[in-house]
């Protein structure tokens, strides 16, 4: 993988940015990167935090989507905090066959509540329904929990390519979407694009592999359109960058000044 300091072209439209949170091993990454890229990637271990950015169709309106898959392995702590501020939206991911991954995804819940504006998209995705022998979160707890903090829910098998994955990401953007007033900073138009120095990837085999599937460009073939509940769809020419929490709170700040955006090619 290269990573450079150069701009790409500037994004035609606008951006929305959602954090993707959760425990350790609860399917963060493939549940992001079944979305961008209608694959399941099953097996392989990554212990950083990766920033995907896709071109997405919801409404038949491109919308460029960034988003940050927030390594289990350095949160157990808590809630994230730069991920929280930079993001949008955010997605709550707990495992159905791991309580305290059903714990954490609440406490994180309600610190993102505090956090955030109310209105913030946010939904908890209860993830691997296919492994339903080894539940140890009932679904009825899941829901109650969200109608509680006032956010949506499903459970999903990213596995088994549950569609209420795509419809629940594709509610967020659309959520975000009508959220968004001329004054939205993170959705209004990017009139220019900045770079930011990225530290150079160590793990070339996970930013190299799912970039050559989501930049449409490499093995296989480009993904295909999504056809969930809001028409969605996802295009070629994504990118993926490790990300370090320092880049998230710059490009927040740098944002507020120049709609900053933060990419690097691969
Ligand atoms: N059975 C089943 N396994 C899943 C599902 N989603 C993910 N997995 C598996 O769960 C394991 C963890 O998935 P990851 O996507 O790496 O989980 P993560 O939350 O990103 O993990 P960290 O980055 O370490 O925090 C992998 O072995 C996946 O294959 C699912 O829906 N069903």
């Amino acid at each position: 993988m290269k990573t450079e300091e150069k701009a790409p072209p500037p994004p035609a439209g606008p951006r929305v940015r959602i954090a993707v949170l959760g425990k350790v091993n609860v399917g963060k990454s493939a549940l992001t990167v079944r979305f961008l890229t209608r694959r399941f990637i099953g097996e392989y271990r990554s212990n950083t935090d990766l920033l995907y950015r896709q071109t997405v169709t919801v409404n038949s309106c491109p919308l460029e989507v960034e988003i940050v898959d927030v390594s289990g392995e350095s949160r157990d702590r808590g809630l994230p905090l730069e991920a929280a501020q930079w993001a949008d939206a955010c997605v709550l991911v707990y495992s159905i066959t791991d309580r305290a991954s059903f714990e954490w995804a609440l406490l994180a819940l309600a610190h993102f509540r505090r956090l955030r504006p109310a209105g913030t998209p946010t939904a908890l995705l209860a993830n691997k329904a296919d492994l339903e022998h080894l539940r140890a979160v009932a679904e009825a707890e899941g829901r109650q929990a969200a109608l509680q903090a006032g956010c949506a829910f499903c459970e999903v098998s990213v596995a088994e390519n549950s569609a209420a994955l795509y419809a629940a990401f594709e509610a967020l953007v659309s959520e975000c979407c009508s959220a968004a007033s001329p004054s939205a900073p993170s959705l209004a138009p990017h009139a220019h694009s900045h770079p930011v120095a990225l530290k150079p990837a160590r793990k070339f085999s996970v930013t190299k592999m799912i970039g050559t599937l989501i930049g449409g460009g490499g093995a296989g073939s480009p993904p295909k359109a999504a056809a969930g509940a809001g028409g969605g769809g996802v295009g070629g020419g994504g990118t993926v960058v490790e990300c370090h929490k320092a880049d998230l709170h710059r490009s927040r700040v740098l944002q507020r000044r120049q709609n900053f955006s933060a990419t690097a090619s691969l």
